[in-house]
Protein backbone atom coordinates (compact mmCIF):
# COMPACT_ATOMS: atom_id res chain seq x y z
CA UNK A 1 0.00 0.00 0.00
CA UNK A 2 1.91 3.18 -1.46
CA UNK A 3 -0.44 7.14 -1.02
CA UNK A 4 -3.57 6.62 0.75
CA UNK A 5 -6.27 9.57 -0.14
CA UNK A 6 -10.06 9.01 0.08
CA UNK A 7 -12.96 10.65 -1.83
CA UNK A 8 -12.13 14.35 -1.33
CA UNK A 9 -8.86 13.76 -2.65
CA UNK A 10 -9.69 13.30 -5.80
CA UNK A 11 -11.09 15.27 -8.92
CA UNK A 12 -11.59 13.07 -12.02
CA UNK A 13 -10.69 14.59 -15.61
CA UNK A 14 -13.28 15.17 -18.18
CA UNK A 15 -12.24 13.47 -21.65
CA UNK A 16 -13.37 14.71 -24.85
CA UNK A 17 -17.57 14.12 -24.74
CA UNK A 18 -18.98 11.45 -27.21
CA UNK A 19 -22.76 12.10 -26.79
CA UNK A 20 -25.28 15.22 -27.41
CA UNK A 21 -27.00 14.38 -24.95
CA UNK A 22 -26.87 13.48 -21.19
CA UNK A 23 -29.88 11.68 -21.32
CA UNK A 24 -27.38 8.94 -24.03
CA UNK A 25 -25.44 7.50 -21.25
CA UNK A 26 -26.46 4.65 -19.66
CA UNK A 27 -26.12 4.09 -16.37
CA UNK A 28 -27.17 0.76 -15.68
CA UNK A 29 -24.80 -2.06 -13.57
CA UNK A 30 -25.18 -6.25 -14.37
CA UNK A 31 -25.15 -7.91 -10.84
CA UNK A 32 -25.55 -11.86 -10.53
CA UNK A 33 -27.80 -12.14 -13.90
CA UNK A 34 -29.84 -8.93 -13.21
CA UNK A 35 -29.93 -5.73 -15.16
CA UNK A 36 -30.23 -2.74 -12.48
CA UNK A 37 -30.51 0.78 -13.46
CA UNK A 38 -28.08 2.45 -11.00
CA UNK A 39 -24.45 1.14 -9.81
CA UNK A 40 -26.24 1.88 -5.91
CA UNK A 41 -27.69 0.23 -3.53
CA UNK A 42 -29.27 1.55 -0.09
CA UNK A 43 -27.73 0.17 2.81
CA UNK A 44 -29.40 -2.81 4.48
CA UNK A 45 -29.88 -1.08 7.63
CA UNK A 46 -33.17 -0.54 9.45
CA UNK A 47 -33.58 3.07 8.93
CA UNK A 48 -32.58 2.77 5.69
CA UNK A 49 -34.89 -0.46 4.42
CA UNK A 50 -37.98 -2.09 4.88
CA UNK A 51 -40.44 -4.55 3.16
CA UNK A 52 -42.08 -1.63 1.22
CA UNK A 53 -38.97 0.26 0.31
CA UNK A 54 -37.90 -3.20 -0.87
CA UNK A 55 -40.46 -3.38 -3.21
CA UNK A 56 -40.57 -0.03 -4.54
CA UNK A 57 -37.08 -0.30 -5.74
CA UNK A 58 -37.25 -3.87 -6.94
CA UNK A 59 -40.34 -3.11 -9.07
CA UNK A 60 -38.41 0.16 -10.39
CA UNK A 61 -35.66 -1.99 -11.46
CA UNK A 62 -33.09 -0.86 -8.47
CA UNK A 63 -31.20 -3.59 -6.56
CA UNK A 64 -31.85 -3.80 -2.83
CA UNK A 65 -30.52 -5.51 0.12
CA UNK A 66 -32.96 -6.17 2.79
CA UNK A 67 -31.87 -5.94 6.67
CA UNK A 68 -31.38 -9.25 8.51
CA UNK A 69 -32.75 -6.91 11.94
CA UNK A 70 -36.37 -8.66 11.87
CA UNK A 71 -35.24 -12.64 11.08
CA UNK A 72 -38.96 -14.38 11.55
CA UNK A 73 -39.86 -11.86 8.66
CA UNK A 74 -37.51 -13.70 6.35
CA UNK A 75 -39.21 -16.11 4.58
CA UNK A 76 -43.03 -14.80 4.14
CA UNK A 77 -40.42 -11.84 2.41
CA UNK A 78 -38.79 -13.97 -0.23
CA UNK A 79 -42.50 -15.55 -0.70
CA UNK A 80 -43.90 -12.61 -1.09
CA UNK A 81 -41.13 -11.16 -3.85
CA UNK A 82 -41.51 -14.17 -5.71
CA UNK A 83 -44.98 -13.85 -5.91
CA UNK A 84 -44.83 -10.96 -7.54
CA UNK A 85 -42.68 -12.12 -9.93
CA UNK A 86 -39.81 -10.11 -8.63
CA UNK A 87 -36.23 -10.88 -7.01
CA UNK A 88 -35.35 -11.91 -3.32
CA UNK A 89 -32.15 -10.55 -2.17
CA UNK A 90 -31.38 -11.05 2.05
CA UNK A 91 -29.61 -10.67 4.63
CA UNK A 92 -28.15 -13.04 7.14
CA UNK A 93 -25.25 -13.11 9.68
CA UNK A 94 -22.69 -15.95 10.92
CA UNK A 95 -24.81 -16.96 14.17
CA UNK A 96 -25.86 -21.25 14.56
CA UNK A 97 -29.31 -19.96 13.81
CA UNK A 98 -28.75 -18.55 10.61
CA UNK A 99 -27.24 -22.00 9.49
CA UNK A 100 -30.52 -23.86 10.11
CA UNK A 101 -32.53 -21.01 8.50
CA UNK A 102 -30.65 -21.60 5.05
CA UNK A 103 -31.22 -25.38 5.59
CA UNK A 104 -35.02 -24.69 5.85
CA UNK A 105 -34.94 -22.67 3.02
CA UNK A 106 -33.51 -25.30 0.98
CA UNK A 107 -36.10 -27.72 2.13
CA UNK A 108 -39.25 -25.60 1.80
CA UNK A 109 -37.83 -24.84 -1.92
CA UNK A 110 -37.27 -21.07 -1.07
CA UNK A 111 -34.04 -19.92 -2.64
CA UNK A 112 -33.18 -15.92 -2.67
CA UNK A 113 -31.44 -14.59 -5.43
CA UNK A 114 -28.98 -12.42 -3.26
CA UNK A 115 -28.04 -13.49 -0.35
CA UNK A 116 -25.76 -10.89 1.62
CA UNK A 117 -23.62 -12.15 5.12
CA UNK A 118 -24.11 -8.75 7.15
CA UNK A 119 -21.04 -8.64 9.36
CA UNK A 120 -18.63 -6.46 10.71
CA UNK A 121 -15.76 -7.95 10.14
CA UNK A 122 -15.86 -10.40 7.49
CA UNK A 123 -12.71 -11.51 6.62
CA UNK A 124 -13.09 -14.05 9.58
CA UNK A 125 -13.64 -17.95 9.28
CA UNK A 126 -17.05 -17.64 10.25
CA UNK A 127 -18.18 -15.84 7.36
CA UNK A 128 -16.36 -18.65 5.12
CA UNK A 129 -18.28 -21.09 6.55
CA UNK A 130 -21.08 -19.63 6.36
CA UNK A 131 -20.37 -19.14 2.65
CA UNK A 132 -19.28 -22.42 2.15
CA UNK A 133 -23.02 -23.44 3.55
CA UNK A 134 -24.71 -21.12 1.82
CA UNK A 135 -23.21 -22.78 -1.49
CA UNK A 136 -23.64 -26.29 -0.53
CA UNK A 137 -27.60 -25.46 0.20
CA UNK A 138 -28.37 -22.85 -1.94
CA UNK A 139 -25.66 -22.81 -5.11
CA UNK A 140 -28.54 -21.06 -7.38
CA UNK A 141 -28.08 -17.63 -4.95
CA UNK A 142 -25.64 -14.99 -5.57
CA UNK A 143 -23.67 -14.34 -2.01
CA UNK A 144 -22.31 -11.18 -1.16
CA UNK A 145 -19.80 -11.65 1.96
CA UNK A 146 -18.46 -8.92 3.94
CA UNK A 147 -17.25 -6.18 5.02
CA UNK A 148 -13.55 -6.22 4.37
CA UNK A 149 -10.83 -3.90 3.90
CA UNK A 150 -8.01 -5.92 2.68
CA UNK A 151 -6.84 -7.93 -0.94
CA UNK A 152 -6.11 -10.80 1.43
CA UNK A 153 -9.84 -10.87 2.69
CA UNK A 154 -11.08 -10.57 -0.78
CA UNK A 155 -9.05 -13.13 -2.11
CA UNK A 156 -9.72 -15.66 0.84
CA UNK A 157 -13.54 -14.82 0.62
CA UNK A 158 -13.93 -15.31 -3.18
CA UNK A 159 -11.92 -18.69 -2.66
CA UNK A 160 -14.62 -19.80 -0.23
CA UNK A 161 -17.19 -19.01 -2.88
CA UNK A 162 -18.46 -15.46 -2.63
CA UNK A 163 -19.58 -14.06 -5.91
CA UNK A 164 -18.79 -10.68 -4.39
CA UNK A 165 -17.53 -9.07 -1.71
CA UNK A 166 -18.37 -5.76 0.15
CA UNK A 167 -15.33 -3.33 1.34
CA UNK A 168 -15.59 -0.40 3.76
CA UNK A 169 -14.79 -1.19 7.37
CA UNK A 170 -15.14 2.14 9.65
CA UNK A 171 -16.38 4.59 6.74
CA UNK A 172 -20.17 4.95 7.51
CA UNK A 173 -21.46 8.04 9.01
CA UNK A 174 -22.90 6.56 11.93
CA UNK A 175 -20.10 4.44 12.65
CA UNK A 176 -17.49 4.88 15.63
CA UNK A 177 -15.87 1.81 14.72
CA UNK A 178 -12.53 3.86 13.76
CA UNK A 179 -12.69 5.85 17.01
CA UNK A 180 -13.63 2.90 19.51
CA UNK A 181 -10.77 0.43 18.07
CA UNK A 182 -8.37 2.55 16.12
CA UNK A 183 -9.01 0.09 12.87
CA UNK A 184 -10.62 0.35 9.79
CA UNK A 185 -11.02 1.96 6.29
CA UNK A 186 -11.77 5.44 7.11
CA UNK A 187 -10.11 8.86 5.84
CA UNK A 188 -8.56 6.25 3.33
CA UNK A 189 -11.77 4.27 2.26
CA UNK A 190 -11.02 5.32 -1.44
CA UNK A 191 -7.34 4.01 -1.61
CA UNK A 192 -9.13 0.68 0.69
CA UNK A 193 -11.16 0.07 -2.39
CA UNK A 194 -8.48 0.28 -5.10
CA UNK A 195 -6.38 -1.85 -3.14
CA UNK A 196 -9.29 -4.42 -2.93
CA UNK A 197 -10.10 -4.22 -6.07
CA UNK A 198 -6.46 -5.03 -7.38
CA UNK A 199 -6.98 -8.10 -5.90
CA UNK A 200 -10.54 -9.22 -6.98
CA UNK A 201 -11.75 -11.30 -9.97
CA UNK A 202 -15.28 -10.59 -8.85
CA UNK A 203 -17.86 -7.35 -8.46
CA UNK A 204 -16.78 -5.28 -4.82
CA UNK A 205 -19.30 -3.43 -3.67
CA UNK A 206 -17.93 0.02 -1.79
CA UNK A 207 -20.27 0.54 1.31
CA UNK A 208 -20.21 3.37 3.55
CA UNK A 209 -18.57 7.17 3.05
CA UNK A 210 -20.58 8.31 0.18
CA UNK A 211 -21.37 12.23 0.85
CA UNK A 212 -21.83 13.16 -2.95
CA UNK A 213 -23.57 11.69 -6.37
CA UNK A 214 -19.93 12.36 -7.32
CA UNK A 215 -18.48 9.70 -4.91
CA UNK A 216 -20.50 7.01 -6.83
CA UNK A 217 -18.43 8.07 -9.87
CA UNK A 218 -15.31 7.81 -8.80
CA UNK A 219 -16.25 4.59 -6.42
CA UNK A 220 -16.43 3.31 -10.33
CA UNK A 221 -13.37 4.60 -11.45
CA UNK A 222 -11.41 2.77 -8.08
CA UNK A 223 -12.94 -0.19 -9.12
CA UNK A 224 -16.48 -1.03 -7.43
CA UNK A 225 -19.38 -2.51 -9.66
CA UNK A 226 -22.11 -1.78 -6.84
CA UNK A 227 -21.79 0.96 -4.04
CA UNK A 228 -23.64 0.73 -0.88
CA UNK A 229 -25.37 3.74 0.60
CA UNK A 230 -26.24 4.67 4.21
CA UNK A 231 -26.22 8.53 4.91
CA UNK A 232 -27.32 9.73 1.27
CA UNK A 233 -30.63 7.84 1.55
CA UNK A 234 -31.67 8.37 4.86
CA UNK A 235 -34.87 10.70 6.06
CA UNK A 236 -36.55 10.64 2.96
CA UNK A 237 -40.71 10.10 3.33
CA UNK A 238 -40.27 6.20 2.55
CA UNK A 239 -37.29 5.67 4.89
CA UNK A 240 -38.49 3.63 8.15
CA UNK A 241 -38.45 5.50 11.65
CA UNK A 242 -40.60 8.55 12.51
CA UNK A 243 -40.87 11.80 11.10
CA UNK A 244 -40.78 14.81 13.86
CA UNK A 245 -40.08 18.40 13.84
CA UNK A 246 -37.54 20.35 16.08
CA UNK A 247 -36.67 24.31 15.50
CA UNK A 248 -39.28 24.14 12.52
CA UNK A 249 -37.38 21.63 10.96
CA UNK A 250 -38.59 18.13 9.74
CA UNK A 251 -36.43 15.47 11.45
CA UNK A 252 -35.64 11.24 10.91
CA UNK A 253 -33.35 9.28 12.55
CA UNK A 254 -30.39 7.53 11.43
CA UNK A 255 -28.78 4.87 13.30
CA UNK A 256 -26.01 2.13 12.97
CA UNK A 257 -26.71 -1.29 12.87
CA UNK A 258 -24.03 -1.69 15.28
CA UNK A 259 -25.67 0.95 17.75
CA UNK A 260 -27.21 0.95 21.30
CA UNK A 261 -30.36 2.03 19.22
CA UNK A 262 -30.38 -1.34 17.30
CA UNK A 263 -28.62 -3.80 19.86
CA UNK A 264 -30.78 -2.81 22.48
CA UNK A 265 -27.98 -2.95 25.11
CA UNK A 266 -25.04 -1.42 25.73
CA UNK A 267 -22.50 -3.85 24.68
CA UNK A 268 -19.73 -3.97 21.68
CA UNK A 269 -21.44 -0.53 20.45
CA UNK A 270 -20.05 0.68 17.32
CA UNK A 271 -22.79 2.65 15.87
CA UNK A 272 -24.22 6.26 16.89
CA UNK A 273 -27.77 7.47 15.98
CA UNK A 274 -27.94 10.56 14.33
CA UNK A 275 -30.98 12.92 12.31
CA UNK A 276 -31.20 14.08 9.47
CA UNK A 277 -32.91 16.21 7.77
CA UNK A 278 -36.45 14.86 5.96
CA UNK A 279 -35.43 14.87 2.44
CA UNK A 280 -38.50 13.94 0.77
CA UNK A 281 -39.28 11.28 -1.43
CA UNK A 282 -36.95 8.83 -2.48
CA UNK A 283 -37.53 8.80 -6.23
CA UNK A 284 -36.48 12.27 -6.38
CA UNK A 285 -32.88 10.84 -5.19
CA UNK A 286 -33.03 7.98 -7.07
CA UNK A 287 -33.24 9.97 -10.21
CA UNK A 288 -31.24 12.94 -9.39
CA UNK A 289 -28.43 10.64 -8.57
CA UNK A 290 -29.01 8.84 -12.11
CA UNK A 291 -28.88 12.16 -13.75
CA UNK A 292 -25.48 13.07 -11.71
CA UNK A 293 -24.41 9.58 -13.10
CA UNK A 294 -25.07 10.42 -16.60
CA UNK A 295 -23.30 13.20 -16.39
CA UNK A 296 -20.42 11.77 -15.20
CA UNK A 297 -20.16 9.28 -17.35
CA UNK A 298 -20.49 12.30 -20.50
CA UNK A 299 -17.35 14.27 -18.41
CA UNK A 300 -15.68 10.59 -18.59
CA UNK A 301 -15.85 10.80 -22.34
CA UNK A 302 -18.40 7.99 -23.11
CA UNK A 303 -21.85 6.46 -23.07
CA UNK A 304 -21.85 3.64 -20.37
CA UNK A 305 -20.25 3.26 -17.09
CA UNK A 306 -17.16 1.83 -18.48
CA UNK A 307 -16.01 5.00 -19.33
CA UNK A 308 -15.78 5.93 -15.94
CA UNK A 309 -13.26 2.80 -15.13
CA UNK A 310 -10.76 4.14 -16.38
CA UNK A 311 -10.61 7.84 -16.39
CA UNK A 312 -8.20 10.09 -15.72
CA UNK A 313 -7.77 11.61 -12.03
CA UNK A 314 -5.63 13.32 -10.34
CA UNK A 315 -5.36 14.17 -6.09
CA UNK A 316 -6.07 17.29 -4.91
CA UNK A 317 -5.22 16.99 -1.05
CA UNK A 318 -8.95 17.67 0.81
CA UNK A 319 -9.22 20.96 -1.35
CA UNK A 320 -11.50 20.47 -4.42
CA UNK A 321 -14.75 21.96 -2.36
CA UNK A 322 -12.97 24.77 -1.09
CA UNK A 323 -15.38 25.57 1.47
CA UNK A 324 -18.51 24.98 -0.92
CA UNK A 325 -21.54 23.08 0.48
CA UNK A 326 -22.83 20.62 -2.22
CA UNK A 327 -26.74 22.72 -1.26
N1 LIG B 1 -19.12 -1.82 7.91
C1 LIG B 1 -18.69 -1.52 9.10
O1 LIG B 1 -17.71 -0.79 9.28
C2 LIG B 1 -19.37 -2.06 10.31
C3 LIG B 1 -20.64 -2.52 10.22
N2 LIG B 1 -21.31 -2.96 11.34
C4 LIG B 1 -22.67 -3.46 11.20
O2 LIG B 1 -23.22 -3.73 12.45
C5 LIG B 1 -24.00 -4.92 12.45
C6 LIG B 1 -23.54 -5.83 13.53
O3 LIG B 1 -22.32 -6.43 13.14
P1 LIG B 1 -21.67 -7.65 13.93
O4 LIG B 1 -21.36 -7.20 15.32
O5 LIG B 1 -20.56 -8.23 13.15
O6 LIG B 1 -22.86 -8.71 13.91
P2 LIG B 1 -23.41 -9.64 15.03
O7 LIG B 1 -23.74 -8.85 16.22
O8 LIG B 1 -24.48 -10.46 14.38
O9 LIG B 1 -22.15 -10.56 15.32
C7 LIG B 1 -21.87 -11.62 14.50
C8 LIG B 1 -21.01 -12.66 15.20
O10 LIG B 1 -19.65 -12.29 15.00
C9 LIG B 1 -19.02 -12.08 16.27
N3 LIG B 1 -18.18 -10.89 16.11
C10 LIG B 1 -18.58 -9.65 15.82
N4 LIG B 1 -17.53 -8.82 15.72
C11 LIG B 1 -16.46 -9.61 15.92
C12 LIG B 1 -15.07 -9.37 15.94
N5 LIG B 1 -14.58 -8.13 15.76
N6 LIG B 1 -14.24 -10.40 16.19
C13 LIG B 1 -14.73 -11.63 16.40
N7 LIG B 1 -16.03 -11.94 16.38
C14 LIG B 1 -16.88 -10.95 16.16
C15 LIG B 1 -20.15 -11.87 17.25
O11 LIG B 1 -19.80 -12.34 18.54
P3 LIG B 1 -19.54 -11.29 19.75
O12 LIG B 1 -20.60 -10.23 19.64
O13 LIG B 1 -19.67 -12.15 20.95
O14 LIG B 1 -18.16 -10.78 19.54
C16 LIG B 1 -21.23 -12.74 16.68
O15 LIG B 1 -21.10 -14.08 17.06
C17 LIG B 1 -23.90 -5.46 11.02
O16 LIG B 1 -25.05 -5.06 10.31
C18 LIG B 1 -22.67 -4.80 10.44
O17 LIG B 1 -22.78 -4.57 9.06
C19 LIG B 1 -20.71 -2.94 12.56
C20 LIG B 1 -19.45 -2.46 12.71
C21 LIG B 1 -18.65 -2.04 11.59
N1 LIG C 1 -18.97 0.91 12.12
C1 LIG C 1 -20.28 0.84 11.84
N2 LIG C 1 -20.65 0.85 10.55
C2 LIG C 1 -21.94 0.73 10.31
C3 LIG C 1 -22.90 0.64 11.31
N3 LIG C 1 -24.10 0.52 10.75
C4 LIG C 1 -23.89 0.54 9.42
N4 LIG C 1 -22.59 0.68 9.15
C5 LIG C 1 -21.95 0.77 7.86
O1 LIG C 1 -22.15 2.08 7.30
C6 LIG C 1 -22.58 1.96 5.94
C7 LIG C 1 -23.31 3.20 5.47
O2 LIG C 1 -22.41 4.28 5.44
P1 LIG C 1 -22.81 5.78 4.99
O3 LIG C 1 -21.54 6.52 5.10
O4 LIG C 1 -23.32 5.68 3.59
O5 LIG C 1 -23.85 6.27 5.92
C8 LIG C 1 -23.42 0.70 5.99
O6 LIG C 1 -23.66 0.16 4.72
C9 LIG C 1 -22.56 -0.20 6.87
O7 LIG C 1 -21.54 -0.83 6.18
C10 LIG C 1 -22.47 0.66 12.66
O8 LIG C 1 -23.25 0.61 13.61
N5 LIG C 1 -21.14 0.77 12.87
Amino acid sequence: MDKVFDYEDIQLIPAKCIVDSRSECDPTVELGGFTFRLPVVPANMQTIIDEKVALMLAKNGYFYIMHRFNPETRLAFIQDMHERGLYASISVGVKEEEYGFIEMLKSTGHTPEFITIDIAHGHSNAVIRMIQHIKHHLPGSFVIAGNVGTPEAVRELEHAGADATKVGIGPGKVCITKIKTGFGTGGWQLAALRWCAKAATKPIIADGGIRTHGDIAKSIRFGASMVMIGSLFAGHDESPGETFEQDGKQLKEYFGSASEFQKGERKNVEGKKMFVEHKGALQDTLTEMEQDLQSAISYAGGDSLEALRTVDYVMVKNSIFNGDKVY
